[in-house]
């Protein structure tokens, strides 16, 4: 469990509110429907891909809303086992069964007068749906042995990445619940569909990785740049961001980002499968060359005459691929 409390919004940027980047057509629908529910009671309901944002959406209507000085409380209904989940969100008395030594506060009384966020909210078990709707229909809960429900103000913001309409039809989440949660639905959509918004991310990832790494300023190149814009991203933003991490890393010698720092998407780069877009076919053939060069070095221990002999180029070729490429041939000596 993690409760917030902020005391003040942030800034709003005209093209990406609530500290959201992101302005394609998709998300500003997004933030239109954001902007309506900022000041209501309703439950919300986000569906989308894993790691299209959707915690982050359930944040930005916390710190944006009328709530926003009131608690932010996120469990995640994935995380616990059935009995588990059950005590964390409503609480139990002293007593309430063995091991129960001292009164324990649940999520509800944790989140009162703010929000809850209810994250997977697909793998809530039907048990724990009931008592939920019920929650939500008298807002007031009943924590394990006691005997008296008490009276609480919650909203609840639910989250899932799976079809809850189709789990409804095959009789795995009920009804009920379900029309009671999506009162007013925001679907996150996928980021390959959401035109522009790869490079902006990427490139907001990239400030803010390189200035916690102390890198000065990064950059991307062309055919980088294309390669993240042709791939389909299935863990979405979150997968982008963790791949600029890891780039940046493996970009210890240049502050280009190339397409051989994403080494999860060298399929789609490689010659056999990609378009050759202008100034792509340079960066692959210099990619491949300065693999081919690595290799070589390793195999010869970082003897350059070897390595020269091996590869049918002069020494003083190699000598000037070698510093074009700002590779130190000692490093791999024996
Ligand atoms: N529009 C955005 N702008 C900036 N960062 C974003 C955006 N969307 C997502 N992120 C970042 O991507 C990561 C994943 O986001 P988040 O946890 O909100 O996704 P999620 O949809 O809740 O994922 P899951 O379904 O796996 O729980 C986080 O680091 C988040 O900060």
């Amino acid at each position: 469990m993690t409760i917030t409390n902020n005391k003040a919004a942030q800034r709003q940027e005209p093209d990406n509110p609530y500290a959201l980047i992101g302005s394609s057509q998709l998300m500003k629908q997004v933030y239109r429907l954001i902007s309506k529910v900022l000041h209501s009671e309703a439950n919300i309901l986000l569906t989308g891909e894993t790691g299209t944002g959707k915690e982050l959406v359930a944040r930005a209507i916390h710190e944006y809303g009328h709530r926003r000085t009131q608690p932010f409380v996120v469990q995640n209904c994935a995380s616990l086992p059935d009995g588990l989940l059950e005590s964390e969100l409503f609480g139990y008395k002293k007593g309430a069964f063995t091991g129960a030594d001292r009164n324990h506060l649940g999520m509800f009384d944790a989140a009162h007068n703010g929000i809850l966020f209810l994250d997977e909210i697909g793998d809530l078990p039907l048990i724990l749906q009931a008592k939920l709707l019920r929650v939500l229909q008298e807002q007031e809960i009943r924590p394990l042995g006691d005997t008296q429900y008490h009276k609480i103000n919650v909203r609840v913001i639910a989250a899932t990445h799976r079809n809850l309409e189709e789990m409804v039809a095959l009789g795995e989440f009920r009804s009920d619940l379900y029309y009671r949660l999506a009162h007013f639905p925001i679907e996150l959509p996928p980021l390959r569909e959401r035109e522009g918004d790869i490079k902006k991310l990427a490139y907001s990832f990239l400030r803010e990785i390189a200035m916690r790494e102390r890198r000065g300023e990064m950059r991307l190149s062309a055919a980088a740049e294309k390669a993240l814009q042709n791939y389909d991203f299935p863990g979405n933003v979150r997968e982008l961001k963790s791949m600029i991490e890891r780039a940046i890393l493996l970009a210890d010698d240049t502050d280009t980002i190339e397409c051989h720092h994403f080494p999860n998407i060298q399929g789609v780069i490689s010659p056999e499968s990609s378009p050759v877009h202008g100034g792509m076919l340079k960066e692959l053939v210099d990619h491949y060359e300065r693999q081919v060069l690595i290799e070589s070095l390793k195999k010869h221990h970082g003897n350059q005459k070897n390595t020269a002999i091996a590869l049918g180029v002069a020494r003083r070729t190699l000598l000037y691929k070698l510093s074009k490429h700002n590779i130190n041939s000692r490093n791999w000596r024996a």
